[in-house]
């Protein structure tokens, strides 16, 4: 199997060229990353460029942090920022070469924040068409992101047919579809059309996937035999140095 290092957690206290270069050495066949944007898209270019990687994804800015902003996209009223967002998120990914962009929906609910959600995701879509860009949406828990508008792989799957879009999938993070929903084997297996990426870590704890209730190993064996094609995003959160974490993987390869 094939891993991605998210390094949103993963080697998240170094600079991210550097983090690149560690995913490279520890092993990893991919990378993805959270908010690049402080770091020159040039820099990142030049990183994956010399170690021969692939950024497979980044998320879109997530709004006003100190107002408590996790995202605009299901924000009705703000709809110009949501867009500004995806842009900025676009031309970054294109100057990257990244081949998704996780466009992220925000605290919100009802069926405003649905039309506006749905909304903007077609722009985004529209948008992104051009430069083969996959659009995702990730649906997230309620413990670590209460308020959050997508929560649910069963939601995801309705704003996904009501966008209608074929660049519009959805980030099937293990981690959290464990904590909401659970029964991941048959949900990889129903959703594997929609899916765009797969990630993952153990639960509860979000620490390395080698502990916690859900037993990787068996999930990893049905994305194989599934043939989900792409590298698997590693988002967890090392409990110490990242390069200690890394016995999971060194006992797949
Ligand atoms: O937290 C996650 O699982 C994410 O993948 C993310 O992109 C930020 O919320
Ligand atoms: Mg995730």
């Amino acid at each position: 199997m094939k891993f991605s290092a998210n390094l949103g957690f993963l080697w998240a206290d170094r600079p991210l060229p550097e983090a690149i270069r560690a995913a490279k050495s520890a092993g990893f066949d991919a990378v993805e990353c959270h908010w690049p944007y402080d770091t020159p898209a040039q820099e990142v270019r030049a990183a994956l460029r010399e170690t021969g990687l692939e950024m497979l994804g980044l998320n879109t800015a997530r709004g006003d942090l100190a107002a408590g902003d996790n995202g605009l996209s299901a924000l009705p009223g703000r709809e110009p920022e949501a867009r500004a967002a995806i842009d900025e998120a676009l031309t970054y990914a294109s100057e990257i070469g990244a081949r998704n962009l996780h466009v992220m929906a925000g605290f919100a609910a009802g069926p405003a924040a649905q039309r506006a959600f749905v909304d903007n995701l077609a722009y985004a879509c529209q948008e992104a068409a051009d430069a083969g860009i996959t659009i995702l949406i990730e649906p997230l828990n309620r413990y670590d992101a209460p308020g959050y508008f997508l929560t649910t792989t069963v939601q995801a799957d309705e704003v996904i047919r009501a966008v209608g879009a074929p660049n519009l999938k959805l980030m099937f993070d293990c981690y959290h579809v464990q904590l909401m929903e659970g029964d991941l084997s048959r949900r990889l297996e129903a959703l594997q059309a929609q899916i765009g990426h797969i990630q993952f870590a153990s639960v509860p704890d979000r620490g390395a996937p080698d502990h916690g209730e859900v037993n990787y190993a068996h999930v990893f064996q049905v994305i194989e035999r599934l043939g989900f094609p792409m590298p698997l995003g590693a988002e967890y959160k090392p409990a110490g140095a990242t390069e200690d974490s890394l016995g999971w993987l060194t006992a797949l390869r």
